[in-house]
C-alpha cells in the first residue's frame, strides 16, 4: 500500500480525483515536469508522516486537510490499468514569450536613371539621371510599456521599404521609411554566423536605440558618370540590396529584485500588494506564465520588483521551462524567495528553488536573498514557521533576512520591501555596464566600401555543368548593382574582372570556353575570345533572348550605334 500526498495543485488534483495508480500518475507528473514529490517511493515514505501528522492535528482543529491521502492496493490489478489522462503541457502562449527569433530586411536603394536633358536650345544637354533613394532601415527600439517578447508570435518578418528610384532632370528618389520594432528593455540581439552567436545589441534602458539592419545605397543615375572623357554615358546603377538576417531576441528583464519560488507560493500577491501592478492571481500552478514588473515606493525610493513564473524541480534543465524563467533572475541585483507555508514541506521547496538556482549559474545563489514565508493567516503555515525559520537559520540565512507575511492580508509585507530596500542600500550602486556598441548607417557604409574587389576566392564546381563560383563581398555587391540593360555597364564590369585579377585567376585554374561563372545572385558565360566585338555581340545576344528592347534612338548617344 502506497500513500499518496496532493498538495492544492490543479493537476494534482484531477489526478487524485481520478484514482490513477502511482506508477502513472508518478510518470505523468514528470512528463508534465512536475517532479516534485511524487516521483518516488521512497520520497513519498519520506514525507508521509509528517503530512499525515498534520492532516490529523488539522482535522483534530476541525481544519479542513489541504492534503488528501488515497490509498492505493498494490496487489489490486485493477488500479494499475493503464488510464488515458490528458497531458498536462505548459500553455503554448508562453513558448516564446522572452526569447523569438525574427527576420530583418532593410529596404533595398532605388535604382539610378539613364536620361538626358532634352530641351530646346540646349543641344547636346548632357546626362540627366539622377540617383535612386537610399533605402529604409530597421530599428530597435526599447519601449517602457513592453514585458515580454510575445508580440513576436503574431509577427516574424519585420521589412523597410526600398528607395524610389532616380529620374530624368536629375531629380534623385526619395529614401525609404525606417522601421522601428519595439522591445521591452532589457532585451539581448545576437546574430549566428557560421554556428556562432554574437551580440549585436543589448537594450537595456527605455528609448534607447540600435541599428539592425542598414537600407542600401541608392543606385547612380548617369549623370553621375560624367567624365571629361565620356561627357555621355549611359551608365547606371541598381541600388544596392538592403541588408537582411535572422536575429535571435532575448529577454532578461531588468528590475532590482526578482520575486522567486514554486508555483503557487504566492509571488504575484507579494507583487500585488507591494505595487501598484495587477499581475492574474489564482489557486493553481503557472498562473504567471510573463514576468510581471511593479514599481514599489518607500521612503521616496522606488524599487522595481519582478513577479517571476514558479520554477520547478529541474527548472535548470529546461523543465517546465525553467531556463526561460530563471534567466529573468540574472539582472535583478536581490532576489526574495517566497516560500509557501501551505505546502505539504516547504523546507523541500525551498531547498530545491536553491538547488536550481544554483545549477542555472552559481553567481546566483550569490546574490542576497529574502526569504517570505508566506501564507501565515493559514493556522498550518503559522504553526510551522518556528521550524522553517530555525532551519533556514541552520542553512546560514540570517535572521533579519527571513519575514513570516500574509501577502493576502498584508502582514509583515511592510518588513519585506524594508528589508529589501536595507540590503539594497547596503549593496554598491550597479556600474553602468558598458554597452556594445551599434554600429550607425554611416560605420556600415564605411565598412562595406571598405571591402576591396581584389579580395576574392575561386571555388570550382566541375562534376556536373562546369560552375566556378567567385566569392568576394565587393565584387558581388557591384555585380548585383550592375544594371545589365545597357552594355557600358556590362563593359564596365569586364573591366573591373580583368583589373581585379578575376580573370586571370579563372584562367590559371584552367576555365574553358562555355564555364560559366557565378558571382553572387549572376551568372556569366566565359568566352576566350576577350575582344570589345565579342562582347558587344554576347551582350546584345543577351537583350534579345531576354525580349528587350535596346534603349536608345538615332538621336540619342548609345550603343545601339555600335
Ligand atoms: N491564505 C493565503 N493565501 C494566499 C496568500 N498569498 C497567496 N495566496 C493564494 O495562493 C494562491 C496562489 O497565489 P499566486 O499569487 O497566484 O501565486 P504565484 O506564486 O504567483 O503562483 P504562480 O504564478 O502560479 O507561480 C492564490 O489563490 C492566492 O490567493 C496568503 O498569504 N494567504
Ligand atoms: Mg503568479
Amino acid at each position: 500500500m502506497l500513500l499518496l500526498y496532493a498538495g492544492s495543485g490543479a493537476l494534482l488534483k484531477s489526478l487524485v480525483s481520478s484514482k490513477v495508480p502511482v506508477c502513472s500518475i508518478a510518470a505523468q507528473l514528470s512528463q508534465s515536469g512536475f517532479t516534485k514529490r511524487p516521483c518516488s517511493a521512497a520520497h513519498f515514505s519520506r514525507q508521509a508522516p509528517a503530512a499525515s501528522r498534520r492532516v490529523a492535528e488539522g482535522s483534530a482543529r476541525g481544519v479542513q486537510p489541504r492534503a488528501q491521502a488515497i490509498e492505493f492496493d498494490l496487489e489490486d490489478e485493477a488500479d494499475f490499468e493503464e488510464v488515458d489522462l490528458p497531458r498536462k503541457s505548459v500553455p503554448v502562449e508562453v513558448r516564446c514569450f522572452d526569447t523569438a527569433r525574427i527576420h530583418v530586411e532593410a529596404g533595398n536603394g532605388g535604382r539610378g536613371c539613364t536620361a538626358f536633358r532634352r530641351e530646346k536650345f540646349v543641344p547636346k544637354g548632357g546626362p540627366s539621371g539622377g540617383n535612386g533613394g537610399e533605402g529604409g532601415s530597421i530599428w530597435m527600439e526599447a519601449h517602457a510599456g513592453l514585458n515580454s517578447l510575445s508580440s513576436f508570435r503574431r509577427q516574424v518578418h519585420f521589412r523597410a521599404t526600398p528607395g524610389a528610384p532616380g529620374v530624368g532632370s536629375n531629380k534623385h528618389g526619395a529614401g525609404g521609411s525606417d522601421t522601428v520594432i519595439n522591445v521591452p528593455p532589457g532585451t539581448v540581439v545576437r546574430v549566428s554566423e557560421n554556428g556562432d552567436a554574437h551580440v549585436i545589441a543589448e537594450l537595456l534602458h527605455a528609448g534607447q536605440r540600435a541599428l539592425l539592419a542598414a537600407g542600401g545605397r541608392g543606385g547612380r543615375g548617369n549623370a553621375s558618370f560624367k567624365t571629361a572623357a565620356d561627357n555621355a554615358p549611359t551608365l547606371s546603377e541598381h541600388g544596392e540590396k538592403g541588408q537582411e538576417m535572422w536575429v535571435d531576441l532575448e529577454l532578461k528583464l531588468v528590475a532590482d529584485v526578482g520575486i522567486i519560488g514554486v508555483p503557487n507560493a504566492g509571488k504575484s500577491t507579494l507583487l500585488s500588494v507591494v505595487s501598484a501592478a495587477k499581475p492574474k492571481v489564482a489557486p493553481y500552478p503557472f498562473t504567471t506564465l510573463t514576468p510581471n514588473l511593479g514599481v514599489c515606493e518607500l521612503d521616496f525610493l522606488t524599487t522595481v520588483f519582478a513577479d517571476i513564473p514558479g520554477l520547478l524541480e529541474g527548472a535548470h534543465t529546461g523543465t517546465g521551462l525553467g531556463h526561460e524563467f530563471l534567466r529573468h533572475t540574472q539582472r535583478c541585483r536581490l532576489l526574495v524567495h517566497v516560500v509557501d507555508g501551505s505546502s505539504p514541506d516547504p523546507i523541500g521547496d525551498y531547498k530545491a528553488i536553491q538547488t536550481e538556482l544554483e545549477l542555472f549559474n552559481p553567481e546566483l545563489i550569490d546574490k542576497p536573498q529574502v526569504v517570505a514565508y508566506n501564507k501565515m493567516d493559514l493556522p498550518d503555515s503559522a504553526d510551522y514557521a518556528d521550524d522553517v525559520r530555525e532551519f533556514l537559520h541552520q542553512q546560514g540565512v540570517g535572521r533579519e533576512n527571513i519575514v513570516a507575511i500574509s501577502a493576502a492580508t498584508g502582514q509583515g509585507v511592510l518588513n519585506v520591501v524594508r528589508r529589501v530596500r536595507a540590503l539594497l542600500d547596503e549593496m554598491p550602486e550597479p556600474e553602468p555596464q558598458p554597452l556594445p556598441e551599434t554600429p550607425s548607417i554611416r560605420d556600415i557604409r564605411k565598412q562595406r566600401s571598405a571591402a576591396r574587389l581584389d579580395d576574392f576566392t575561386i571555388e570550382p564546381d566541375l562534376g556536373g555543368p562546369r560552375l566556378w563560383h567567385v566569392h568576394g563581398v565587393a565584387l558581388q555587391r557591384f555585380a548585383q548593382m550592375t544594371n545589365w540593360d545597357y552594355y557600358e555597364a556590362t563593359a564596365r564590369f569586364q573591366r573591373v574582372l580583368e583589373n581585379s585579377g578575376v580573370s586571370s585567376a579563372l584562367r590559371k585554374q584552367g576555365i574553358m570556353e562555355g564555364d560559366t561563372v557565378v558571382i553572387g545572385e549572376v551568372e556569366l558565360e566565359w568566352t576566350d575570345d576577350q575582344s570589345e566585338q565579342a562582347l558587344y555581340g554576347a551582350w546584345k545576344d543577351a537583350q534579345k533572348a531576354k525580349g528587350a528592347v535596346l534603349p536608345g534612338s538615332a538621336r540619342w548617344p548609345s550603343a545601339t550605334a555600335r
